[in-house]
């Protein structure tokens, strides 16, 4: 149906008009304007048949039922068939549906969508030495790891499954990850070959597939991603916080991205006015800030920090080599954001 785009009055040909009555919001029939005749009318209602125009009530000088006002063949009238007509194709397949295909869906009357379910990603937090509340003390330290979680979880386009703590233990964690019911199983604090460090001799126990065993990245290097028998994902993050922050944007949101069906991207280059020091042989992340200048290191980036990434809006990632970049790529630190095109 045609539409008024504003409150005011439907008219048809030129003024002056006589008002002969009112369309409401949801009215289906709101009959037929002759030449002269011209109809009170709201925001989204039918226009009456033969309407021509829609004068704004701003624009309308009324007196009894005599209207004045500027017309324009189709003004503030939306045409039937405007924004799409039958057989467009509104969207290519495998978009993700966000707010806004989910209201289009719904204008278009779609009560059913076929989608790939979001993934769920439980975490296992593991360390003798956390405490999960208040301050840390001689030889504790509070889980910076859990906390971030959730949230990365959630931004990464993936559910929140559940979020548990273990004590450094060979056993409790061949328990955990045979019992976590999740996609996707994230274990933090257990990625090196430290003496309490049994990730990788669990996997084996568990006969997992590992696929990924240490990334050449800084930090992060120990990260380790493996697949259980049954088809779960287990991605190890190491126990530096900053550490286990680069897993998560790297192996783990590129195992979510591909549970959801959907293409990795393509990192935006930017450039690194100030330079950034190379690592000899492995590709380093640097918490930078974006200006109209290109990428700024933020500082405080060492692998057990968080101050950097919590002020960052991207890591870049930062090729191995003798001497210093001056361009980089950029991984938003928010796995939510959509990458720059710059
Ligand atoms: N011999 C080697 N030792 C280590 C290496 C190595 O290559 N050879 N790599 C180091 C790097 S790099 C990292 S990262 C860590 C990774 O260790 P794990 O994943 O086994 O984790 P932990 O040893 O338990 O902890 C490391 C560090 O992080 C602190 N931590 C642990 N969990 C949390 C948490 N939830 N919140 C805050 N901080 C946490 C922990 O107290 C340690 O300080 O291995 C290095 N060693
Ligand atoms: O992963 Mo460690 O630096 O590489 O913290």
């Amino acid at each position: 149906m045609d539409r008024s785009a504003m409150d005011g009055y439907a008219v048809r040909g030129d003024g002056p008009w006589r008002i002969v009555g009112h369309v409401a919001a949801g009215v289906a029939e709101p009959g037929t304007l002759e030449d002269g005749e011209a109809t009170g009318i709201v925001t989204g209602a039918t226009v009456p048949v033969g309407a021509t125009c829609v004068v704004r009530s701003e624009d309308a000088v009324v007196s009894g039922d005599r209207l004045e006002g500027p017309a324009k063949e189709g003004r503030h009238i939306r045409r039937t068939g405007e924004e799409c007509k039958p057989g467009d194709q509104l969207l290519p397949a495998g978009i993700v549906v966000d707010p806004a295909v989910l209201g289009l869906a719904a204008t278009v009357g779609l009560n059913r969508l076929t989608v790939v379910p979001p993934p769920t990603v439980a975490a296992v937090i593991t360390g003798d030495e956390l405490v999960h509340r208040g301050p840390s003390s001689p030889g504790r330290i509070r889980d910076a790891i859990g906390p971030m979680l959730p949230g990365l979880i959630t931004r990464a386009g993936a559910r929140n499954g559940p979020l548990t703590h273990l004590r450094d233990d060979r056993d409790a964690l061949v328990k955990a990850l045979k019992e976590t019911q999740a996609e996707l199983v994230l274990v933090s604090g257990s990625s090196a070959s430290g003496p309490a460090d049994h990730l990788r001799a669990v996997l084996t126990e568990l006969d997992a597939d590992l696929i990924v065993d240490g990334v050449a990245c800084r930090p992060g290097h120990p990260q380790a991603l493996a697949q259980l028998p049954d088809g779960r994902l287990v991605l190890g993050l190491p126990g530096n916080p900053h550490a286990a922050l680069v897993a998560f944007l790297t192996l783990g949101v590129a195992a979510i991205t591909r549970m959801r069906g959907l293409p990795l991207a393509t990192l935006a280059n930017i450039a690194v006015p100030g330079g950034i020091t190379c690592h000899p042989t492995n590709t380093r992340l640097v918490p930078i800030r974006l200006t109209a200048q290109g990428a700024v290191p933020v500082g405080h980036d060492g692998a057990a920090m968080l101050r950097g990434p919590a002020v960052a809006d991207a890591l870049a990632v930062v090729a191995p080599g003798p001497s210093e970049a001056i361009a980089a790529r950029l991984l938003p630190i928010d796995p939510g954001a959509r990458p720059w095109i710059l």
